[in-house]
């Protein structure tokens, strides 16, 4: 702490609201700049006049304090000559006091973090945050979830939820702390998230804007024989929009709809159908809510697939994606041995050997994966998604 002048501490103190000492916490922390702190905008400042003492260069110091009167920090300012007797320059801050204002202070962030990993929340995690967390690769080690606030917010008692949900979803990864950086409205928050963390894993804040501002949801529907490369292209694509679009993307993969929501269905054309329009259900009710369906099913039938396309388009947009690998090609891959037994007659009504697969010829995008690579296959269907934002 600075070691001042005895006419200086004998000065009378600003006392500060709760917003000017958040920017006076962040200033200290050096998450934000001395100008920050705006003299003018302190109501009793009219009424502390010139009694601060003179330094040699013109410039004055003054004592800013929290509600009950504790000196925080000395700020020293000059008068600025523009006719304003308010207008004053902002020189130095120095800390007197460590504040003890708001709550969860422990978790509170006031200065750098470095290139510590952080994940950006502006509310408690919605399940489908959750989701996309879930759904990445691990988290770096010793990731921090940043709830990051204004000030009136912080002192909601709905940001105290908040800050639980938020621990308790830091709880279902592994050495995830959590930590709440508070931003007063009046300040520059770019600057101060700028220098918060040099490493940002994931933000999700301002998704719900940026969300309604892009979108309505979107439902994909990868159809192909087995083996033709669909669920490695969702997979696919799922990462990139996690790593570089604001919106969440759930994936809805053959195999695992048939091992959970479709469990005891076989294949028989009605059976197909019944768990096609399952995942066009689930899908619509992600797309109703702005997040992305990643469907990965064979979908062999046209008619099934058109019954989704207009279960969707109803809340959202729709786009079906053959991926039109050749079966000769899918039967040499054959990574699960099902071609060989279907031609062994050991597996019956299997799609491209004994069931039919109806090409489309309704499809937004036909990628034969038998000659794109992934990478390429995966910058075409993002391709369709930035066109549709781009449209809105
Ligand atoms: N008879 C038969 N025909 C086709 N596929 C079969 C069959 N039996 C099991 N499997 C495995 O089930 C996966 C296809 O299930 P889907 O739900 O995508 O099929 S469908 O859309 O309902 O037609 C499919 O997985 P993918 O390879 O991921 O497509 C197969 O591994
Ligand atoms: N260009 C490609 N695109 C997608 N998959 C490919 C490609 N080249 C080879 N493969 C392989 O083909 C297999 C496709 O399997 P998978 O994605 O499960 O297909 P499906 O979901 O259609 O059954 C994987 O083993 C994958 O590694």
């Amino acid at each position: 702490m600075a070691n001042f002048d005895n006419d200086l501490l004998n000065s009378p103190l600003l006392q500060l609201d709760f917003e000017q000492l958040d920017v006076l916490e962040l200033v200290l922390g050096g998450l934000l700049d001395p100008c920050s702190i705006e003299l003018s905008s302190i109501p009793q400042w009219a009424e502390i006049g010139e009694i601060s003492p003179s330094k040699a260069d013109g410039s004055k110091g003054v004592l800013l304090a929290d509600p009950d009167g504790t000196a925080l920090a000395v700020v020293n300012y000059r008068a600025l000559d523009d006719g304003d007797k308010d207008s004053h320059e902002v020189i130095g801050v120095w800390p007197l006091a460590k504040p003890e204002h708001g709550s969860f202070r422990e978790l509170r962030i006031t200065s750098s973090l470095g290139s510590q990993p952080v994940v950006l929340f502006d509310q408690a995690p919605t399940p489908l945050d959750i989701q996309a967390l879930r759904s990445r690769p691990s988290l770096p080690a010793n990731t921090c979830f940043v709830l990051v606030c204004n000030s009136s917010g912080s002192r909601d008692p709905a940001h105290i939820d908040q800050i639980e949900q938020l621990q308790a979803t830091a709880e279902i990864f592994e050495d995830v702390k959590v930590a709440h950086l508070v931003l007063p409205d009046s300040t520059s928050e770019h600057l101060a998230m700028e220098r918060l963390s040099s490493h940002v894993v994931i933000d999700l804040r301002g998704f719900k804007d940026n969300a309604a501002a892009t979108s309505q949801g979107v439902v994909f529907m990868f159809s192909g024989l087995s083996g033709s490369g669909k669920s490695t292209l969702a997979r696919a694509v799922q990462q990139q929009i996690h790593q570089h679009l604001p919106q969440r993307a759930v994936l809805l993969d053959g195999d695992d709809i048939r091992r959970f929501i479709s469990k005891g269905l076989g294949f028989s054309r009605e059976d197909r159908e019944t768990n096609v329009e399952r995942i066009g259900w689930i899908a619509a009710r992600i797309s109703e809510v702005g997040g992305i369906a990643l469907c990965a099913p064979i979908a062999p039938f046209h008619a099934t697939r058109a019954a989704v396309r207009s279960m969707t388009t109803q809340v959202g947009r729709f786009y079906l994606i053959y991926v039109s690998t050749p079966l000769a090609v899918c039967e040499a891959r054959d990574r699960k041995g099902l071609y060989a037994k279907a031609r062994a007659g050991l597996v019956t009504d299997f799609t491209g050997i004994d069931s039919p697969y109806e090409e489309p010829v309704d499809a937004d995008l036909i990628l034969d994966l038998s000659v794109l690579d992934v990478q390429t296959a995966t910058e075409q269907v993002i391709g369709l998604l930035r066109t549709q934002q781009t449209n809105l």
